[in-house]
């Protein structure tokens, strides 16, 4: 520290603290509130040129007047020199300064010399240290000893390995010398046995006798606390049997049974550690697993406790003995129970459950589950989250939802390294130590919804789970060793394919789960939704009888959905409602019971009384409600309000330029307006609804094939010209501005929207249509068929018009729902225009013109 040659000024200005006690070699932080202090700052530290202006001595144990009128109270005698190292300045709540001082040395106080503005005195410098030299007489066994409990208080001490490393070299660098006053001010001590132990002890052995003790109370409260955080039962007892040691270590300079405190100590400290030995050597851990974790039992019994790694390490060892190596349940293969199952839990799902039943029968021939990964893509609401629980169930596994959505760290999956505070293993080893077996049906719902970070793609971590010949070897990042993941059953679904990355769509067999048509609704709704919304509510079909008619009311007027979650949502509502009526009843029925009761008690006397209010009583009762309650279109009128979705097809289709078109979203296939009207201008095209370019682009196609196909349409501008863009602009609207809209499927409806237009013919208002156009009026193939041809049946819609090609799809449409529609299927725009207009599109043929001519 060179503090043996260091030489303090004579005259030292003095900070009076009442806070803390600065040691020589230690640095602390000084509040410098009152006026005397504030003025030493500002006119010694802040205005000082040198480093001799910064030197300051530090009286502790003293408080400073608050006004420097106020005389000094009497003043320590002996004090640290320091140096100010670091002033800052602050003026809240009132101004004052923070002093950061480091000390340099010990002085006394010879003569005060002046008391104001700030106190100033003539000083005598104490710590001359050149009087220890190493290796000589009693002072050096004190040191020795000293060093020995110093090394094994910051072994202890709750810090991370390289801290206590650092530690460890200062301790060895620094001089023997300055020891006591460095760690007296790192471990606890209090003011008192700072100022009068170490401070006031002038003496080098003197210093090193005081501060022994001092620091064996430390280490010996650190064992203490290690103990009780350890909380086993027998922890009094322990606690006591370390008291009297405690008390024969009190003795300043008597040598310390120290070894036998260790060793009973580290007996108790391993009692967790053999346990979890135990249990590691009786589980089925892999023979590579193993290993690791023997290596790591060494580790922690190497290790304190008070150690964070300590925590970790037992955590990780935990994990391994709970994770199921070789745990797994036994498959019930019967595929007639299966298909029982399926049926009776879902309705209608044909295809899915056809595809469901043929993976299970291929792995009841065939014991090898290296089988593709099933994954339902569909609109919400469509069941694939339950026909996923029901094949755990058939197969009688355990199941487990791994839910997807907004996940954009790969550490999610796999897991984090173990050396981030907090690590965790990912959601896979997660997910199997929940359910304990090694076996279980893992579903990864909305895989669609996978996100990307800087942290890396969770989805590139899902192609090696998913993979049927890697995950045998499936390796978490916190696990460190791989497991076995070939026996899960991985089950994906998804709303979309497009935004599932190619390489694991790759990995997976697709099977299209469609929304439902108005049929399968309502038998969905009286099947499994109604009794199940009953039984949730505490409700019996003799209370609540929900009509076909109704569900139908709720599905075509209260919900828009391709599948039944809303439907299901408002059943719930309706049920809540009935529930609370059947409550009031029953309140009523058992407070009418006891009043009566109490007034037969009261008044025997009575006796007519009491006859005629029963009567009262039986009348109230038959009032509210009777039983069942059949819920109508006025009882959901007055639960559900007013219908949100009313047929406003005719409605919106009663003037020329609009017309109706099919969507796919991934929520379903919906119907869409779109409009349009014209008005005089310089032949500008607006286009308002935030389209996407592709659907822009068919506008100006549609525009340009009318143009070029006016005559033979007899299609006109508002002047009767040919040429429908002069002194003509035209805005097309697709309502639902605020929903985007992009792709080519909406070509025939606003070439049939501006046909309307120009013509001034209405469109047919129960036609809808879908088909990509071009230039030459051919209408090309589009997708998404069945959940538009679905939205169109929803919509109450007659007609719809498909391109020519999609014909084929036709197949997957429910045979009723094909009896419900007419379909129309269009080669080029002809076709189109003439199923869309009642009594067609007349074009004027060679034949009329001539005609006309004559
Ligand atoms: N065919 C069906 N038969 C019986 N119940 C059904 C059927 N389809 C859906 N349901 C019911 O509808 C509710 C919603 O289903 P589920 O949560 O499985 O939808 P999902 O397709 O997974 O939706 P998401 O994509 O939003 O996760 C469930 O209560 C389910 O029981």
């Amino acid at each position: 520290m060179g503090s043996t040659t260091m030489q303090i000024p004579n005259r030292l200005p003095l900070l009076l603290t009442n806070e803390g006690v600065l040691l020589p070699g230690a640095s602390m932080r000084i509040s410098v509130e009152t006026s005397r202090n504030i003025q030493l700052v500002k006119s010694r530290v802040l205005r000082g040129t040198s480093v001799k202006s910064t030197i300051i001595g530090v009286i502790p144990n003293t408080r400073d007047p608050d006004s420097d009128t106020e005389e000094l109270p009497h003043l320590h005698r002996i004090g640290t020199a320091g140096i100010a190292v670091q002033v800052v300045g602050s003026n809240w709540p009132k101004p004052h300064y923070t002093l950061l001082i480091t000390g340099l040395c010990r002085f006394h106080i010879v003569e005060l010399l002046k008391e104001k503005p700030f106190a100033v005195a003539e000083v005598e410098q104490l710590d001359r240290l050149e009087q220890y030299t190493e290796g000589i007489g009693e002072l050096s066994d004190l040191s020795q000893q000293f060093y020995k409990y110093a090394i094994q208080l910051v072994e202890m001490l709750d810090m991370s390995v390289p801290v206590v490393a650092k530690l460890r070299n200062l301790l060895d660098s620094l001089p023997k010398e300055t020891l006591p006053d460095i760690l007296a001010s790192i471990i606890r001590t209090s003011t008192n046995e700072k100022l009068q132990q170490i401070l006031d002890a002038v003496s080098l052995e003197e210093r090193f006798k005081k501060t022994i003790p001092l620091l064996v109370r430390q280490i010996e409260g650190l064992k203490l606390l290690q103990k009780t955080r350890k909380s086993k039962p027998n922890d009094e007892k322990r606690v006591v049997a370390i008291r009297p040691i405690r008390r024969n270590n009190q003795v300043p300079g008597r040598p310390l049974h120290l070894d036998a405190v260790e060793e009973e100590d580290d007996d108790e400290d391993s009692d967790d550690i053999v346990m979890l030995e135990k249990k590691i050597k009786n589980s089925n851990i892999p023979e590579q697993a193993m290993k690791v974790c023997m290596k790591e039992v060494k580790r922690l019994k190497k290790m304190p406790q008070s150690m964070p790694e300590f925590a970790l390490t037992r955590n990780y060892l935990e994990l391994m003995v709970e994770l199921p190596w070789n745990k797994s349940t036994t498959d019930r293969l019967d595929l007639r129970a299966a298909r029982h199952l399926l049926d009776s839990d879902h309705y209608a799902m044909q295809k899915l459950k056809q595809r469901v039943l043929e993976y299970l029968a291929v792995r009841q021939l065939k014991n090898n589950l290296k089988g593709p990964i099933l994954c339902f893509v569909g609109p919400p609401g469509v069941g694939k989250t339950s026909v996923g629980r029901s094949i755990a169930k058939t197969l009688g596994r355990e199941f487990y939802r791994i839910a997807l959505g907004g996940v954009c760290d790969q550490s999610d999956i796999r897991g984090h390294r173990r050396t981030y505070v907090g690590s965790m293993p990912g959601r896979i080893i997660n997910g199997l130590r929940t359910v304990g077996v090694n076996n279980p049906v893992f579903l990864l719902d909305e895989v669609d919804k996978l996100g990307k970070s800087l942290q890396g793609d969770p989805a590139a971590a899902l192609l090696e789970v998913l993979d049927p010949e890697q995950n045998h070897s499936f390796t978490d990042h916190y696990l460190n060793v791989s497991f076995d993941l070939s026996q899960v059953l991985f089950i994906a679904t998804a709303n979309t394919t497009a935004t599932i990355p190619p390489a694991l769509l790759d990995r997976m067999e697709l099977i299209q789960v469609p929304g439902y048509i108005q049929e399968e609704k309502i038998e969905i709704a009286h099947r499994h939704l109604i009794p199940k919304q009953l039984e949730l509510h505490g409700l019996t079909p003799r209370q609540i009888q929900i009509p076909k008619e109704a569900t139908e009311d709720i599905i075509s007027r209260y919900t828009r959905e391709a599948g039944v979650r809303s439907l299901e949502r408002k059943i719930g509502a309706v049920c809540r409602a009935v529930a609370v009526k059947v409550a009031e009843s029953q309140h009523k029925a058992t407070n009418s019971t006891r009043t009566h009761v109490t007034e037969k008690e009261g008044k025997e006397v009575v006796h007519e009384v009491t006859k005629s209010e029963s009567i009262t009583d039986t009348t109230d009762l038959a009032l509210p409600p009777e039983m069942p309650i059949v819920i109508d279109r006025h009882a959901l009128k007055d639960i559900l309000g007013a219908p949100i979705y009313e047929m406003e097809v005719s409605q919106r289709l009663s003037q020329p330029g609009v017309a109706i078109g099919l969507a796919w979203t991934p929520l379903g296939g919906e119907i869409m307006f779109v409009e349009a009207s014209r008005m005089e201008g310089e032949g500008q095209l607006t286009l308002t609804g935030q389209l996407g370019d592709v659907m822009k682009e068919s506008a100006h196609l549609a525009i340009s094939w009318l143009r070029s196909n006016a005559k033979k349409y007899h299609l006109t501008n508002a002047a009767g010209s040919f040429d429908l863009l002069d002194n003509t602009d035209i805005h097309l609207h697709f309502p639902a501005g605020a929903v985007t809209k992009d792709g080519p499927s909406a070509g025939v409806t606003i070439v049939t929207c501006l046909a309307s237009l120009f013509s001034g013919h209405l469109v047919r208002s129960d036609v809808a249509m879908t088909g990509e156009i071009t230039l030459r009026g051919l209408v090309l193939p589009v997708g998404g068929i069945k959940d538009k041809v679905l939205a169109a049946h929803r919509a109450g819609l007659k007609r719809v018009i498909l391109p020519k090609r999609n014909e084929k799809d036709l197949d997957e449409i429910p045979a009723n729902m094909r009896e419900d529609l007419d379909f129309v299927t269009a080669f080029c725009l002809d076709d189109v225009l003439n199923a869309a207009f009642d009594g067609g599109f007349p074009a004027e043929s060679r034949h009329s013109i001539l005609n006309s001519k004559l």
